[in-house]
């Protein structure tokens, strides 16, 4: 398995594996690796096929993280990361830092993003502005030194995957996006590295976004719901919490995210909670 630092050196890469007509799989994370990620190395080596190459990188973007947000203090093992990538049969992990992403970021000479200019404004991006601004543009410049032909998201960032369909349909980038399923702790909890900020007490009650999940669930199947109803509903849930505090819940198309005004089976449904200072989300088709 190779380390890349260099995003020349990736690009010069993935543009030889490109002319030897290798095809080229790619799985964009933050690091700090659990199971999700390796759910999603693991389709990704499905797609590539025995001959092809996967490519994880690594790398914690500082343009997605607003201000008072966790940056600094995000989780990194580059190390146990490496390990674990290995394991599971990755080619090459890129892993660059930020001057190299960024020349000049920190002294305001770094000037170019890339911006959808509808999706982000929904949800993640009411809650946290300018971050999918940083998504857009960590992953459109991702995609250009690695020259995915596919690329696996997680559906736990539900908005996040069909943002990236967006901008790669309306940028043209010659990639395939592909979704993998959200893996859960036995208790429902979705995995993500943030669940390592938690208390033993918080790790209990973060158990809160899946029930509310699974209450709207039930409460649709039985009959359909206006959202205004099943919001307030979710918020008393989310409230019987002590640590827990409701950010926003959604209920909206799974394509086109937009909200609607009654849910029934179908309907999407994600949710941002504050479990003491720690922010967790969690999506599904209810
Ligand atoms: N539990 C999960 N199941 C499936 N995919 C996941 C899961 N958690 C994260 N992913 C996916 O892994 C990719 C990298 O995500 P990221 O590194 O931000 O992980 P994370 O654990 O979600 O971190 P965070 O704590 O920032 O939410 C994204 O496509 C994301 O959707
Ligand atoms: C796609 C991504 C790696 C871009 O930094 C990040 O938003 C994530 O980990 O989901
Ligand atoms: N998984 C989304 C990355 C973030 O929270 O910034």
């Amino acid at each position: 398995m190779r380390l890349i630092q260099e995003p020349s050196a990736m690009q010069q890469l993935a543009r030889r594996w490109q002319r030897r007509g290798i095809r080229i799989a790619f799985v964009p994370t933050m690091g700090y690796l659990h199971e999700g990620h390796l759910s999603l190395i693991r389709v990704a080596r499905r797609h590539a096929g025995p001959r092809g190459k996967v490519v994880v990188s690594i790398y914690v973007n500082p343009t997605q993280f607003g201000p008072h947000e966790d940056f600094t203090r995000y989780p990194r093992d580059l190390n146990r990361d490496l390990q674990l990538c290995r394991a599971e049969g990755v080619d090459a992990v890129f892993a660059p830092d930020d001057q190299a992403m960024y020349p000049g970021l920190s002294e305001g000479r770094y000037s170019t993003y890339v911006v959808e200019e509808k999706l982000s404004n929904l949800m993640e991006g009411a809650s946290r502005p300018g971050h999918f601004r940083g998504v857009t543009t960590i992953v459109a410049k991702l995609f250009h030194l690695v020259l995915p032909d596919i690329a696996v998201f997680g559906a736990k960032d539900w908005q996040q995957v069909t943002i990236i369909r967006r901008m790669v349909a309306d940028l043209n980038f010659p990639v395939r996006i592909v979704v993998a399923p959200t893996v859960r702790e036995p208790d429902g909890l979705a995995m993500s590295s943030r669940n390592t900020y938690l208390t033993p007490e918080e790790r209990q009650q973060a158990t809160i976004l899946f029930r509310a999940i699974q209450f709207a669930r039930n409460r649709v199947r039985q009959r359909p719901t206006p959202a205004g109803q099943l919001r307030r509903a979710v918020a008393r849930l989310v409230a019987s919490q002590p640590s827990a505090r409701l950010d926003y819940v959604a209920f909206f198309d799974s394509d086109t995210l937009q909200p609607v005004h009654t849910v029934q089976p179908g309907t999407h449904m994600a949710l941002a909670v504050f479990i003491g200072k720690t922010r967790l989300i969690d999506n599904d088709r209810l």
